[in-house]
């Protein structure tokens, strides 16, 4: 039995474009132990997104196999998708993607509600834990608007983790951040790594990726280089 928390073998993915196939994955293997935090790096097209999606299944591969936490996901029924996804993969972009008519209590509440993963009285308050760990537990009432973008990832992390998934994604985390709100961010991440969650973050700023424990370079959908710190 593997431990790994994610093992993806052989993952190939094409798009069908206008002009013909397109692959922008050919071929990719990518093993993630429990507590490893991992930065996928790349110039921009070289497939980070797409091995994202892959893995978190918003997206199905060409061919290959995507193993994560317990679960071949690549042939999961479409209908079982969501809650697997609610239960197993807490997600984070760069745009933060907080629903805006929600309040960041509410909306760090929504994976709770989506996969019923808690009795409802018990949800406000593992909110509360949540933005409390974050820090902007003083903001949980507020419409994420009224939240600078630094508050908005804080909120969009605490919801990411709101179902205590093994696995946390994170696509360009940190773009739209100065870079005093990055190193808060990704010293979160790496708290949250050391509390055993496995991690793979997107990034395509190289020196970001000295943060994690280790670095996947694509480039044209392939692993170009690996490196350890
Ligand atoms: N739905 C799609 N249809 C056709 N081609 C696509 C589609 N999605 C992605 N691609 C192409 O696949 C390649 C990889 O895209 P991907 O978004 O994974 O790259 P990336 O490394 O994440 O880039 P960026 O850093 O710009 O976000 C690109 O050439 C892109 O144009």
């Amino acid at each position: 039995m593997s431990t790994e928390v994610i093992d993806v073998q052989g993952a190939a993915k094409s798009y069908r474009t206008p002009a013909g196939e397109f692959p922008a994955l050919r071929g990719v293997d990518l093993s993630v132990a429990p507590g490893e935090f991992v930065a996928v790096t790349g110039r921009s097209g070289s497939g980070k997104s797409t091995l994202l999606n892959l893995l978190a299944g918003i997206d199905r591969p060409t061919s290959g196999r995507i193993r994560v936490a317990g679960t071949e996901v690549h042939t999961l029924p479409e209908s079982r998708l969501s809650s697997w996804r609610g239960r197993n993969v807490g997600m984070v972009f760069q745009f933060f993607q907080l629903l805006p008519t929600l309040t960041v209590a509410e909306n760090v509440m929504l994976p709770m509600d989506f996969c019923a993963t808690r009795p409802p009285r018990e949800r406000r308050p593992r909110a509360m834990e949540l933005l409390d760990l974050v820090g902007i537990a003083d903001h949980a009432d507020k419409m994420p608007s009224a939240l600078s973008g630094g508050q908005q990832q804080r909120a969009a992390i605490a919801r990411a983790l709101a179902n205590d998934p093994p696995v946390l994604l994170a696509d360009e985390p940190t773009g739209n951040l100065d870079s005093a709100t990055t190193d808060v961010i990704l010293s979160m991440f790496t708290a949250r790594a050391a509390a055993g969650t496995a991690i793979v973050m997107v990034t395509h700023e190289r020196d970001l990726s000295g943060w994690a424990h280790r670095q996947v370079h694509l480039a044209d959908g392939r692993v170009v280089a690996e490196a350890a710190r």
